[in-house]
């Protein structure tokens, strides 16, 4: 058995960056950005009212002084000639300020009657200007790798880069194993319960930037896994679930071998998630889960997430532990890394009281994955220990 530290290297080693497409920006929301790419324009273009009003020279803005308006700007239609002294043109929030003005009082604080306009007595000194590439400039940066969140491909948009390079999605292939097993939605036998595991772990590689192909369940024989492995063809990583223990019935390890995995390691000294394997089979990575529920997840969001954000590009592959204060003791640990699924509230942390591998409504009551390290020693209320958020 390998420690998960171990594990997760070799894991790692099994994939590498993908090729890299381009997209028209309304497909690049949530997809790495695999180049830096360089504005194409400066914003704003010109010098611009912040707000509604008249825009003159600041070193007439005294109290009671009064302009002539001589024309308008407005956005999207600026004002052709320049403001001369006594002049003000009437301008709206976004117009090009002309030139001449370097000020814009606000229509607040300004009267008005016919072509003459009076300042008030208390004038804002801001010049409510925003100066020609104030928020960026042609050839600015924006640095890969980037996954692309609303707020970036508004700014994408902004600089003209109509067309993105992203790294290609990770193609997924989900292969729920089990006689047991039937879809959501169908009706059971006596004997039977739902395929829970794919669902979840489609929905964790979707959240991470994958594309997913839900397999049918194979059956526990060889015959049917063997088929449902060519249906994972031309996947970039194959994700088994169950089979994967000691039991007669368990034959995805010797079925993929058959095949040609070239297996990496199987069993690694964790809670859940003992049986775990991972090799390459063909052109694909493959990691065979196991199929206790809160088992397949909990690999899912230590090995699986990691291994996608490394096929995507990204720097940052392994989610961030932080530490917290436990809220109650805990028992010492075993010999396996322990990850129990636990409840972070104001800073302090604590263990659910059930941790047995098959139940997911604890794990959905969970925010938090607490971190025991292998034979760590008893802890007692107070003390400070690791966890990842869920
Ligand atoms: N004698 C031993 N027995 C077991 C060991 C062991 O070391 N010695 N390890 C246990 C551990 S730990 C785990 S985890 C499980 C893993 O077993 P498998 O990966 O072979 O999984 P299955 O036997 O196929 O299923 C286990 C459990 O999970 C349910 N399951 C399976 N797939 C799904 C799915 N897609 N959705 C929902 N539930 C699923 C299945 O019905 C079983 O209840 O082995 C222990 N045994
Ligand atoms: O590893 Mo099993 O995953 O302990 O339930």
């Amino acid at each position: 058995m390998i420690s998960v530290a171990e594990a997760l290297e070799d894991v790692l080693r099994l994939v590498s960056p993908l090729d890299v497409e381009e997209v028209p920006l309304r497909d690049a929301a949530g997809r790495v950005l695999a180049r830096d790419v360089r504005a194409l324009r400066t914003q704003p273009p010109f010098a611009a009212s912040s707000m509604d009003g008249y825009a003159l020279n600041r070193a007439e803005a005294e109290p009671d002084a009064l302009f002539k308006v001589i024309g308008e700007a407005a956005a999207g239609h600026g004002f052709d000639g320049s403001v001369r002294a006594g002049q003000a043109v009437r301008i709206f929030t976004g117009a090009p300020v002309p030139d001449g003005a370097d000020m814009v009082v606000i229509q607040e604080d300004v009267t008005r009657r016919g072509n003459l306009i009076t300042l008030g007595h208390g004038i804002d000194q801001k010049d409510n200007i925003r100066p020609a590439g104030g928020d960026f400039s042609a050839g600015d940066p924006f640095t890969a790798p980037a996954v692309l969140r609303p707020s970036d491909v508004a700014l994408l948009a902004a600089m003209n880069v109509d067309k993105v390079p992203v790294t290609h999605k990770p193609v997924v292939a989900i292969l729920a194993t089990g006689d047991e097993l039937v879809q959501p939605g169908e009706t059971p036998g006596p004997d039977q319960i739902i395929a829970s595991n794919s669902y979840g772990l489609a929905a964790m590689c979707e959240e991470t930037g994958a594309a997913v192909r839900l397999l049918p369940v194979a059956r526990d024989n060889a015959a049917s896994l063997t088929q449902a492995f060519t249906l994972a063809r031309d996947t970039d990583l194959i994700l088994t679930i169950g089979g994967a223990s000691v039991g007669d019935h368990d034959l995805v390890g010797q079925v993929a071998g058959d095949l040609g995995l070239e297996q990496s390691f199987y069993k690694v000294a964790m809670r859940p998630g003992k049986p775990l394997m991972a090799g390459r089979l063909g052109d694909a990575a493959m990691i065979g889960l196991p199929g206790n529920p809160v088992s397949a997840m909990v690999c899912g969001a230590i090995f699986v997430t990691p291994v996608l954000r490394r096929m995507l590009g990204l720097e940052q592959l392994h989610t961030p532990t932080k530490t917290a204060v436990l809220a109650d003791p805990l028992p010492a640990n075993g010999p396996r890394a322990h990850y129990m699924r636990a409840r972070l509230t104001d800073g302090q942390i604590r263990a659910a009281t059930r941790q047995d591998s098959s139940l997911l409504t604890v794990l959905a009551s969970a925010n938090a994955l607490l971190i025991r390290p292998p034979d760590d020693p008893a802890r007692a209320k107070g003390d400070v220990v690791t966890y990842m958020a869920l």
